[in-house]
């Protein structure tokens, strides 16, 4: 049977980049689709946003809605110090274990947990089964129709700590329009846009920063 566009991700990183070397993971992926074919990954662009947000919040615990393919993943703990964990929502099971074996070969797996679920299940289990009190940094990247619920649960379930950094892929396109009138409104973030383009393309997207104020 034909393999997957994700299976042709894992095989050109698996060729194309030095085992142990993140940065070389991220520069095979992006290569990939900015010549063979596009897929939702955040990019280099919208990756260098990414990094200076994350970087300024020195988080010790990243929770990621999204994993996709591990592309963000592997980007996120190539820069987070020893010891800070990322726990990654992936609710398609294939892609799942594409970037298992993506955050493996980029020798980041000690920072990243895979965990398999709809990112409501996966929400709801966090302080029982992953023994997390609150979140430093969450990055939402998935669903856009998941981005408000989401965001409430989190709040609702005591997730969010005074200072909890959220930062939002895809704000303008493909869009999650009721999240951003909800945390620009709302008095308990402090937000900011950071403008930039669709991964690889030329439209315009952005990412949304929102502080939780406690
Ligand atoms: O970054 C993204 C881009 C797109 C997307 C879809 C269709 C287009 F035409 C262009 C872009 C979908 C996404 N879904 C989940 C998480 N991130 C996404
Ligand atoms: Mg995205």
């Amino acid at each position: 049977s034909s393999r997957s566009k994700e299976q042709r991700i894992l095989d050109f990183v698996l060729k194309h980049a030095v085992p142990g070397d993140p940065t070389s993971v991220l520069n095979a992926i992006d290569k990939y689709f900015s010549q063979q074919e596009w897929a939702m990954n955040v990019g280099d662009e919208k990756g260098l946003i990414l990094d200076r947000v994350l970087q300024e919040a020195s988080p010790s615990l990243v929770l990621e809605l999204g994993t996709y393919c591990g592309y963000s993943a592997v980007r996120m703990a190539r820069l987070l110090k020893q010891g800070t964990q990322i726990l990654t929502v992936e609710f398609n099971r294939d892609n799942a274990d594409i970037a298992h074996q993506i955050l493996q070969f980029a020798g980041v797996k000690d920072k990243v947990q895979v965990l398999e679920g709809s990112s409501e299940e996966v929400i709801r289990q966090l302080q029982k089964k992953h023994a997390v009190d609150t979140v430093d940094f969450i990055f939402i990247d998935h669903w856009k129709d998941r981005y408000l619920p989401d965001t409430k649960l989190m709040e609702e379930l005591g997730l969010l700590r005074k200072g909890t950094v959220i930062l939002a892929d895809n704000v303008i396109f493909p869009g999650a329009p009721d999240y951003l009138q909800y945390v620009r409104s709302s008095p308990k973030y402090d937000c900011t846009y950071y403008p930039s383009h669709l991964e690889y393309l030329d439209a315009e997207d952005g990412l949304e920063k929102a502080v939780y104020k406690g």
